[in-house]
């Protein structure tokens, strides 16, 4: 304790006040305004100098020891701050709250924003193109809750569901940063793995009561019914414990964040998260990769990006909406004139719905007003552009686009269209706005004359040809005169300063004239702040309209998108049908077909699913063959389809497809460390207990983690589940090179077998790349090892016991014990005499394996073949 109070004696005030803010943010990393600086301390200045790359020093605290110091100039902030954000530290801004000169002892100061990498407003930090949300989870017993905050843009939403649903929202709309309880600790970190930046609160801000009254009060609402959200109990814990962490972080002007709702489950397909992943829609599995998103998103406003980015996670599943889409799609497409006539006014909305969260929490500044300008001045075109088409969900849309023309007008009337970014510059208002303004400025410009004039009337009246009128922040404006002509100097002034080889003087007459300046500028100033305030005012009464008017642009945006990328690609309108079939010609992978070298073109493929006759379509193919280009841009074809968009095909007829499963066989990612044969069965046993008549299933190699008798086991249990189950006919496309279980197709009625078709062309296979009838009869994977080098008794060898293998019918008869794998007879027909084999041995030695091509050695294996047949 004495220690302690001998400590606070020889603090130095500064550090005490320091240390006193710095306890109140625990885990975050303190930007202390210290003048002009920003400064570190301690153990934060350690961190900053490492992420920053500043310099590191050391700074005396009073008589107490020395402490780490590390800062940079305050107008450097905007460069700074993204960096520490970025490296995952929350950053607490400590500002001085009160002017330097007025203050009596210590200025005061004073945390004014802790930015998190969930919570920020600033362009630096955030990604234009994606949304960056802070999420909340709720651990409930079996039900989880969960909301999403995009603080940038004031969009609001929460869900409850099982775990794996809140995965799968996790893995959609990936969150900067996760806030949850202290008690869910260890919950959490099962769940969220080492994926997210997170926080934990306190356990009593998870609670009903407490999260319920703080978004009823931020609503100013009675209860949550408008939203939709009243019986989402975890949902609301997740979504007021968001409001809670606002206010801890010292966001408190939040109007833009004006509703809530409800991730609609049953609006969307299901998606699990292996399915997002896997069919690489917003990011790619490997470094390089192109996600779907980046073919399908031509958008030209951010926020229209932002929107595709959520179409692309949460494509429909209704017949009217997508349809909706297709048709507005098919306007576009067929009147691209048009469509260029409106992306021509769409390239100067910018980020309107961003711009207007910041006026709604004050934080615009004079060059973003200019901007919501334009953005509102080429809202009216399109606006008319919409209502003047043919399609009448766009007139729809027109309708409801506010022209906020008053607004328009104030900005064109009062803001300069220069106006710089800083607001104490000057320089925003316009002439003929505010008749003192016009007059202090008139003062102002016509000053530079007033001082050339005096300047020369005192070179005339004194003779010092060198004498300058200059201005410095000590002295005001100054006459300055150099010592060859110091003697000239009139009496009256006064002397001020003296220079090596000039001296400096004032005199009343430019006293008197620099308070009515200086005066004046200080009034223009306050002057201009005043109606740019006012003006944030004004705008800030449009942000709903305004909010309304940026989703309906970026609907536009996305839609004249597709119609876009549909015309560039070769694209056809896909037809959506109530119907339990799915029929696509000439199908292509919208992505795969972009990165084939020129010249090689993408070999379509027609698919035809149905529940009765043809539910599930067992693949073979040699490996590279394009088994999972087929699974894959069948997925693909069908959720862009419901996503609104055309499809790469001819032809596409897509019964609504509900649900979209994805699993990929163990060796496929390997290279990832989590795929165990564990994994992939727990993730395949989760797919069949999710069942339902719409879902389409993609099997890619399931059971390839396993031996190959398990493999083909499981497999074909799997198949035989998914044909006869008593409730759901689950449309499935199962990729294999197991060609056993093309057998399938004799038990079961709705199994089709196809097959990727290869040729072979003397020691080559050609891949083909057509999808055929029929099941192929050998899986290739010798001919490959072959292709790939492997020498030729390694191949012979395989060959062998393959032809073993096939014989072996205990594959299909599980009662009967497999034979054991032949002994490698190239080492026992040297011992052995049987008959049989004294030939094959004869015929063997006289091949000579260095020379024999490998065509030749299939003849003679062949030959051999029958000769043990015999
Ligand atoms: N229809 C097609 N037209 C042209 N090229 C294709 C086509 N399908 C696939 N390819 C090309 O062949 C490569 C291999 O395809 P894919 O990965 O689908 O083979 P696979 O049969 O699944 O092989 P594996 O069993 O080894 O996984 C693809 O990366 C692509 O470059």
């Amino acid at each position: 304790m004495a220690k302690e109070k001998d400590k606070e004696v020889k603090e130095t005030p500064l550090m005490k006040q320091y240390n006193a803010i710095k306890s109140k943010h625990p885990g975050a990393l303190l930007l202390f305004r210290v003048g002009d600086f920003y400064e570190t301390f301690g153990e934060d200045a350690i961190k900053a100098s490492k992420v920053l790359d500043i310099v590191l020093t050391k700074r005396a605290n009073g008589s107490a020891s020395h402490i780490e110091l590390a800062g940079f100039p305050h107008h450097s902030l905007d460069t700074y701050l993204p960096k520490l954000v970025r490296a995952g530290h929350r950053v607490a801004i400590c500002d001085q709250l009160e002017d330097p000169k007025e203050a009596k002892g210590i200025v005061k100061r004073g945390v004014t924003e802790l930015v998190t990498p969930g919570l920020s407003f600033n362009d630096n930090v955030l990604d234009k193109r994606k949304n960056n949300f802070l999420a909340s989870i709720y651990f409930g017993n079996e039900i989880l809750g969960i909301a999403f905050l995009d603080l940038s843009t004031g969009e609001f939403m929460c869900a409850e569901g099982s775990q794996s649903y809140i995965d799968k929202l996790l893995q959609s709309f990936s969150p900067s940063e996760v806030i949850y309880s202290k008690a869910a600790r260890s919950r959490a970190a099962e769940v969220l793995k080492d994926n997210y930046s997170t926080f934990h609160c306190e356990d009593w801000v998870f609670q009903f009561d407490y999260t319920y009254e703080k978004l009823i009060n931020h609503f100013a609402t009675q209860n949550l019914k408008g939203f939709g959200i009243e019986n989402l109990e975890h949902g609301i814990v997740a979504a007021g414990a968001v409001l809670f962490y606002l206010e801890e972080t010292e966001h408190r002007q939040v109007k833009h964040i004006a509703s809530i709702s409800r991730i609609a489950e049953e609006k969307y397909v299901w998606l699990d998260k292996f399915t997002i992943r896997n069919l690489e829609l917003v990011y790619p599995q490997q470094e390089g990769g192109i996600p779907l998103i980046q073919i399908l998103d031509h958008s030209i406003t951010p926020m229209g990006s932002r929107m595709m980015k959520k179409w692309m996670v949460l494509p429909l599943k209704e017949k009217e909406p997508i349809e909706e889409r297709l048709k507005v799609v098919e306007h576009f497409y067929n009147e691209a004139e048009a469509g260029e006539e409106i992306l021509a006014h769409l390239k100067h909305i910018g980020d309107l719905e961003r711009i207007i969260s910041k006026v709604a929490v004050g934080r615009i500044n004079p060059r973003e007003m200019n901007q919501l300008k334009r953005a509102l001045k080429n809202t009216l075109p399109i606006k008319s552009l919409l209502k003047t088409g043919k399609n009448n969900s766009l007139r729809k849309l027109s309708d409801q686009i506010n022209p906020s023309e008053f607004l328009l007008e104030k900005i064109q009337r009062e803001l300069q269209e220069e106006a710089p970014m800083l607001i104490h510059q000057g320089g925003i208002i316009n002439d003929g706005v505010d008749a003192e303004l016009d007059e202090y400025r008139g003062l102002a410009n016509t000053g530079k004359d007033y001082l050339l004039k005096l300047q020369q009337r005192e070179i005339q009246a004194t003779g010092i040809t060198s004498l300058k009128i200059a201005f410095n922040k000590v002295f005001g404006y100054y006459l300055e005169v150099t010592n060859s002509h110091k003697d000239k100097v009139p009496e009256e002034w006064i002397r001020k300063q003296t220079l090596v080889n000039a001296e400096r003087y004032i005199t009343p007459e430019l006293k008197e004239y620099e308070e009515k300046i200086l005066n004046a500028e200080e009034r223009m100033i306050a002057i201009e702040q005043r109606y740019f305030m006012a003006l944030i005012q004004d705008a800030s009464e449009y942000v709903p309209q305004i909010q309304q008017n940026a989703r309906i642009l970026a609907t536009v945006d996305c839609l004249l998108s597709f119609a876009r990328v549909a015309r560039s690609n070769q694209y056809c309108k896909p037809k959506i049908a109530d119907t339990d079939s799915l029929e696509i010609k000439d199908g292509r992978h919208p992505v795969i077909e972009k990165q084939l070298p020129i010249g090689e073109p993408y070999v379509p493929n027609d698919i035809y699913l149905d529940n009765d006759a043809q539910q599930i379509i067992i693949i073979t193919g040699p490996n590279m063959a394009g088994k999972s280009a087929l699974l894959r841009q069948t997925a693909l074809i069908v959720l862009m389809a419901q996503m609104g968009s055309f499809v790469p095909a001819s032809y596409a007829r897509i019964g609504i497809i509900d649900k979209v499963f994805t699993r990929v066989g163990a060796s496929d990612n390997l290279s990832r460390g989590e795929s165990t044969f564990m994994v992939e069965m727990t993730e395949t046993a989760s797919i069949l207990n999710n069942l339902s008549d719409r879902s389409l299933v993609l099997m890619d190699e399931i059971g390839r983690g396993t031996s190959t008798y398990d493999g083909i086991s499981i497999a074909w249990s799997i198949v035989e589940f998914l044909h006869n189950h008593p409730k759901f006919r689950a449309k499935t496309l199962f990729a294999t090179h197991y060609h056993e279980l093309n057998q399938l197709a004799d038990d079961f009625p709705k199994v089709k077998n196809y097959n990727v078709s290869v040729k072979e062309v003397g020691n080559k296979v050609i891949f083909m790349r057509k999808l055929k009838e029929g099941g192929s009869e050998h899986s290739f994977g010798i001919h490959v090892a072959q292709m790939a080098g492997m020498p030729n008794h390694v191949v012979l060898r395989a060959s062998e016991i393959m032809l073993h293998l096939e014989k072996d019918k205990a594959i299909h008869n599980q009662n009967e014990k497999i034979r054991e794998i032949p002994k490698n007879t190239y080492q026992l027909s040297l011992f052995e005499m049987d008959p049989k084999f004294k030939e094959t041995k004869e015929m063997l030695e006289k091949i000579d394996i260095n020379t024999i091509s490998p065509i030749e050695a299939l003849i003679k294996l062949n030959e051999i073949k029958k000769k043990l047949e015999k």
